[in-house]
C-alpha cells in the first residue's frame, strides 16, 4: 500500500486549515464569551454568588483558550473529569512522542485541534458545580431553529402529505420519494454556525425546491447504487450519524420518517454528540427540545410528527445513541482499533448514513488526498457496513471526483471547497484496504 497524504493543517498558509485557526476559531470563542457573559442576570437569579463566579470562570478560560489559540501555544492536558479525559490525555502524549515535540495549533494536525479546541470549550463548563450541564451554543442554535420555521413547516406539510398518500396506499414512486429526501437532507447541511462563525446562519428558501434549483451543485450522484443498496436489504437498520441542529435535524427527521414508511427501514438509530459542539451539533438535549418545540405550535403538521415521533421513540423503531468517540478527535479509521464497541455496534446495520462536512473529515482521515481518489480508498480500511456521506463542502479535502472535474468547478467558483454550495452523495458498499 503506498503511504497516506499528510493530515491538513494551519502549518499550510494558504489552506482553509489555516484561516479557520487564524481568523474563524477566534471569533467563535469570542462569541462564546459574549454569549456566556450575558447570561449573568438570570445565572445569578437561578444560581444566586456560585453561579456568578462560575460564568467568570467560564469566560476566564475562554479568553485563556483564545490567546493560547492565538499565540500557538502547546496544546494542555485537560483536566476535568469528563469520562473522555484520560484518552484525550493519553493521545497528546502519543503525538508529543510521534512528531518529538509538543502538539501546537498552528503546527498539528487541523482535525485534532480543532476538535480540542470544542472540547476545551467544555472543560470550562465542566469544571463547575451549578453551572455544568449548561451549552454554550443552546441560545444560537435555538434562535437558528426559529428563524428556519418557515422552510420547516413547508417540509413537514409536504412530508405529512407524503405520509398520508402512503397510509392510503396510493400508488407513489417509493424511489423517487427517497431521493428527493436524501437531496432535503444533504442540502440541509448547508446550514451550520460553525461555518458562518456562529453567525445566523438558517434556512429561508424552500427546501424542497431547492433539490431542484443545486441538482447540478451535486459533484457526485451515488443515489442509484445507495438505492440499490437499500433496497436489496429492505427493512433493515439504518442509521444516521447526526451533524446539525436546527433545520438540518428536521430534515434528518424527516428522511427517517420516510425510509420507515416506505418499508426501506425497520429502525433507525441517530447518532448525537455527548456535549455541544463545532457550535450547532446535535446534543441529545437539542434533540428534545427540538420535539418539544415542534409539539407547542399549533400547526398541524408539527403536531402530527411530534406524535408520531414520540411513539417511534416508545416502540424503539427510533434510537438515539450517544457516544464519546463522536467527541474525540480521531478519525473513523481508527475506530475499530480505539474504540471496538461502537465499531461493532454500527456493523450491525444495513446502511449507515454520515452527515455533514465534519463527518467526512473523520471519514477520509482530512488528508491532503488527490481530489480522484477514489472514496473507497480514502476510508483508509473504514467500513462496519455500507455508508454513505451526505455533505456540503465545508473543508479543502475531497476525494472521488473525476479527473478534470475539480479544475472544471473552480473555474465556475473559486471558493467551491469550502462555501457549502457543493456537494456530494459518496456511497461505499465494501472495504478497501
Ligand atoms: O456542520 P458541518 O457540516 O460538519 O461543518 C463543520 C464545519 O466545521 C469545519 O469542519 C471547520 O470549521 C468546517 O469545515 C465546517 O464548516
Amino acid at each position: 500500500m503506498t503511504s497516506l497524504p499528510e493530515p491538513l493543517s494551519a502549518k499550510a498558509t494558504d489552506s482553509f486549515a489555516y484561516y479557520t485557526i487564524k481568523d474563524r476559531l477566534p471569533v467563535i470563542l469570542s462569541k462564546i464569551a459574549d454569549t456566556v457573559y450575558r447570561l449573568k442576570n438570570t445565572v445569578r437569579e437561578q444560581h444566586g454568588e456560585e453561579g456568578t463566579k462560575e460564568l467568570k470562570d467560564i469566560v476566564g478560560g475562554i479568553s485563556k483558550l483564545r490567546n493560547e489559540l492565538q499565540t500557538d501555544k502547546s496544546i494542555l492536558t485537560l483536566e476535568d473529569d469528563r469520562s473522555d479525559v484520560t484518552t484525550w490525555n493519553k493521545y497528546l502524549e502519543e503525538q508529543t512522542t510521534l512528531h518529538g515535540y509538543p502538539p501546537s495549533w498552528f503546527k498539528s494536525a487541523w482535525l485534532y485541534v480543532e476538535c480540542y479546541m470544542y472540547r476545551r470549550v467544555q472543560e470550562a463548563v465542566e469544571k463547575c458545580n451549578v453551572l455544568k450541564s449548561l451549552d454554550v451554543f443552546e441560545e444560537q442554535k435555538q434562535k437558528a431553529f426559529l428563524n428556519s420555521q418557515g422552510a420547516i413547516l413547508i417540509l413537514l406539510n409536504y412530508s405529512m402529505k407524503v405520509i398520508k398518500d402512503l397510509e392510503k396506499e396510493e400508488e407513489l414512486d417509493v424511489e423517487k420519494l427517497f431521493r428527493q429526501f436524501i437531496q432535503v437532507a444533504l442540502w440541509g447541511n448547508k446550514c451550520d454556525l460553525s461555518i458562518s462563525a456562529g453567525f445566523e446562519n438558517s434556512q429561508t428558501s424552500c427546501p424542497l425546491d431547492q433539490v431542484e434549483t443545486l441538482k447540478d451543485h451535486i459533484l457526485i450522484d451515488d443515489l442509484k447504487p445507495l438505492w440499490t443498496c437499500l433496497r436489496a436489504s429492505a427493512p433493515g437498520r439504518v442509521d444516521i450519524v447526526l451533524d446539525n441542529a436546527g433545520f438540518e435535524l428536521v430534515t434528518d427527521l424527516c428522511l427517517a420518517e420516510i425510509l420507515l414508511s416506505t418499508k426501506l427501514a425497520s429502525s433507525i438509530h441517530f447518532h448525537a454528540k455527548a456535549f455541544p459542539w463545532f457550535v450547532s451539533d446535535v446534543t441529545k438535549q437539542d434533540f428534545d427540545w427540538t420535539l418539544q418545540t415542534l409539539g407547542r405550535s399549533n400547526s398541524i403538521a408539527m403536531n402530527f410528527f411530534v406524535q408520531r415521533w414520540k411513539g417511534r421513540l416508545s416502540n424503539k423503531s427510533w434510537n438515539l445513541q450517544v457516544h464519546d468517540y463522536w467527541t474525540l478527535p480521531f478519525d473513523y479509521s481508527e475506530m475499530k482499533m480505539r474504540c471496538s464497541d461502537l465499531h461493532e455496534e454500527l456493523s450491525k446495520s444495513s446502511l449507515i448514513v454520515f452527515k455533514g462536512d465534519l463527518n467526512y473529515r473523520k471519514l477520509v482521515g482530512d488528508r491532503n488526498w488527490d481530489t480522484t481518489t477514489p472514496f473507497a480508498e480514502s476510508l483508509h480500511g473504514f467500513h462496519p457496513a455500507p455508508l454513505c456521506t451526505l455533505r456540503a463542502l465545508k473543508a479543502d479535502v475531497q476525494t472521488g471526483l473525476a479527473e478534470g472535474q475539480a479544475k472544471a468547478v473552480k473555474e465556475k467558483d473559486a471558493e467551491w471547497m469550502v462555501n457549502g454550495n457543493w456537494a456530494v452523495i459518496s456511497f461505499c458498499d465494501k472495504t478497501v484496504q
